[in-house]
């Protein structure tokens, strides 16, 4: 199949695709196997019908809520049917459009053209239609995951009309399905039958309690399909998660993933409040591009990379596993879990910054339709997502879930025009997630530390402490050749990069995400000098091991100079090289005023001699 061919007609796009509502396949009703071979779907399956692009158009109807993970899997009827009909959508021919091998081939790799949608004359370098690195991050995501979120909402309903007892209650969980996200900002991990079973059990239409293959554990990719990967990916037949070994049979590594994620998940939740309260231009909250702007928090991809940084590195030199790669990370299917919360962020974020919406930026190393280095903007096609028959869903169309079939169990019962009522009631749903249980919150805790002022309990606002001490990473994307991370320690660092992770020294770390081969690509000859921002909290790792009795700058600096270190590791896990790494300490001072609902951050004060000529991270 040869890649983005200009004039590529839809029956030789792979995916001769069915317009949405088009006639199904009958479903059996059971769980196909997925370790089997790739079968064909019967003839007038879903996906087969020629000379149509495929429409996205999110789940038809009334939306529903997309519900998270933990609660999605005790849901027998929503997780049987979601299993099922992943299984069902893994064994389609590649070539079909609703296949998970296509839905996960739109991100990277195959890099070939996903229904009709062909590349332009002056696309990008980078072959995948994934926007990273840019403006439009947030956006380009959204329909993704409607994407795959419709498709398996109608394998669902087909599945649900075979059962054979308590019917109805069958049917309505298929109506009302849609997919679930993963907060990492409050569970380090996805449940055990996400992440540790490749075996689950559902009831199936007889209402008979059975085992089948588990569909979240890994994708099972088409034989034949993983020859033109590169690397490991090659030989790997199925997507693996800290992958343990360079051969077929390589398994994933579940509990050093738990580990690692468990050891995080304190790091992710300050970034997650500081982003969704203190960041109020889209310019910073959607992209880690570098910017003069002073919140010193990190982007909400800055946020993601680390998610798929963890899931995808690997203690194996030379390896890297599925998440750990932009041009692979789509087949695994807790990219879309990660993803759908990725989402959930935008729609907390915007409701807590009403009005502010995507905004005009550069696009980077560009995409395989979207040039490099161009005006990008709410304008711009999110290709290869088709709205219409001839035309592409743009960020301008997709700021209202309810539009778009789905919502989140925060906005149940508010009266979403009214902006004002929305801001409040959100703002006190991130402040009960993410803000009162925050590592902020043991700041206050430290024996003799200064009274924080005390919020009027209206507001629900709380107490992060006086200052808000960050370090500032600034990097060079593309430096290192792969996905690469930042780890930042108070004290000793262990000798063993194995350890640096989950050494109890570990301030935070900073993730930065790339494809393969990067160090090969044009792109990356073009990118070179790319510079990547993203900030690591310091005041759980100060409070927790500085033994200091306040978070003063006149404390915390003499601290900080004496005592921080850093590293820069592959995702494989060795140490990496990193000659243009600057890292940078700032103080944040943060007030209450009357009325906020989150601690104010004021202008933040650089301590550029807490870490002055020691830029390099073996430095220490
Ligand atoms: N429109 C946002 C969520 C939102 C809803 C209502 C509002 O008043 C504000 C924001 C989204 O779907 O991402």
């Amino acid at each position: 199949m040869s890649p983005y061919s200009g004039s590529q007609s839809n029956a030789t796009a792979g995916a001769p695709s069915a317009p949405a509502g088009a006639p199904s396949a009958p479903a059996s009703g059971t769980a196909p196997s997925n370790s089997g071979a790739h079968s064909l779907e019967p003839a007038g399956a879903p996906g087969k019908q020629e000379d149509a692009h495929y429409l996205v158009t999110g789940v038809p109807g009334n939306p529903c809520n997309r519900i998270e993970i933990h609660d999605f899997v005790k849901n027998e009827k929503f997780f049987s049917l979601y299993v099922q009909a992943l299984n069902m959508i893994n064994q389609y021919s590649r070539d079909n459009v609703e296949s998970f091998f296509q839905i996960g081939g739109i991100h990277g790799r195959p890099h070939e053209a996903w229904s009709g949608a062909t590349a332009s004359d002056n696309a990008g370098k980078y072959l995948g239609y994934c926007t990273h690195g840019s403006t439009l991050f947030p956006t380009w995501h959204r329909p993704y995951v409607m994407l795959l979120e419709q498709v398996l909402q109608k394998r669902a309903v087909e599945i649900a009309n075979t059962y054979k007892v308590n019917t109805a209650a069958w049917k309505e969980a298929a109506r009302t399905i849609r997919f679930p996200y993963w907060d990492w900002a409050i569970h380090a991990t996805p449940p055990s039958e996400v992440i540790s079973s490749n075996r689950v059990t559902i009831t199936d239409m007889n209402g008979t309690k059975r085992q089948v293959d588990n569909p979240f554990y890994s994708f099972v990719f088409p034989p034949n399909e993983i020859n033109d990967f590169e690397g490991n990916y090659r030989v790997w037949p199925t997507t693996l998660r800290r992958p343990m070994s360079t051969d077929a049979g390589a398994q994933s590594n579940v509990p050093e993933l738990i580990n690692v994620l468990n050891a995080a998940v304190e790091d992710v939740q300050e970034n997650t409040y500081t982003m969704l309260t203190r960041v109020t231009s889209w310019e910073k909250f959607s992209n880690t591009q570098l910017d003069d702007n002073p919140v010193t928090s990190t982007s909400l991809e800055g946020i993601h990379n680390g998610t798929h940084y963890r899931v995808g590195a690997t203690s194996v030199p030379g390896l890297s596993g599925h998440m750990g790669n932009n041009d692979v990370a789509a087949f695994d299917p807790i990219f879309f879990l990660h993803h759908a919360n990725v989402d959930r962020m935008i729609s907390l974020w915007s409701a807590l910054h009403p009005g502010v919406w995507v905004a005009p930026g550069d696009s980077a190393d560009g995409t395989a339709t979207i040039a490099e280095n161009t005006l990008i903007d709410t304008k711009t096609p999110l290709s290869p997502f088709w709205k219409t028959k001839t035309s592409f869903w743009t960020s301008a169309e997709v700021g209202n879930t309810q539009s778009l079939g789905y919502s989140y169990p925060e906005f149940d019962g508010l009266d979403l025009k009214n902006a004002v009522a929305v801001k409040a009631a959100i703002a006190a749903k991130v402040n009960m997630l993410y803000g009162a249980s925050g590592t902020y919150g043991a700041i206050p805790q430290i024996p003799g530390a200064p009274q924080v002022p005390t919020p009027a309990p209206s507001t629900k606002c709380p107490a992060h402490g006086k200052w808000d001490w960050t370090a500032r990473i600034r990097v060079k994307k593309f430096e290192v050749g792969c996905s690469f991370q930042i780890v930042l320690f108070l004290g000793t660092v262990p000798s063993d990069p194995k350890q640096w992770n989950l050494s109890p020294r570990v301030a935070g770390t900073y993730c930065i995400l790339v494809n393969e081969s990067v160090s090969n690509c044009a792109n990356c000859a073009s990118q070179s000098e790319f510079v990547e921002q993203g900030y690591i909290p310091l005041n759980r790792g100060i409070s927790k091991l500085s033994g200091l009795s306040s978070l003063d700058p006149a404390g915390v600096v003499a601290y900080l100079t004496a005592n921080l270190y850093w590293k820069a590791q592959k995702v494989d896990g060795t140490p990496a090289d990193t000659p243009s790494l600057e890292v940078t300490v700032f103080c944040t001072p943060l007030s209450y005023p009357a009325g906020a609902t989150a601690p104010v951050g004021g202008t933040p004060v650089g301590y550029p001699s807490c870490t002055s000529g020691r830029l390099q991270p073996a430095g220490r």
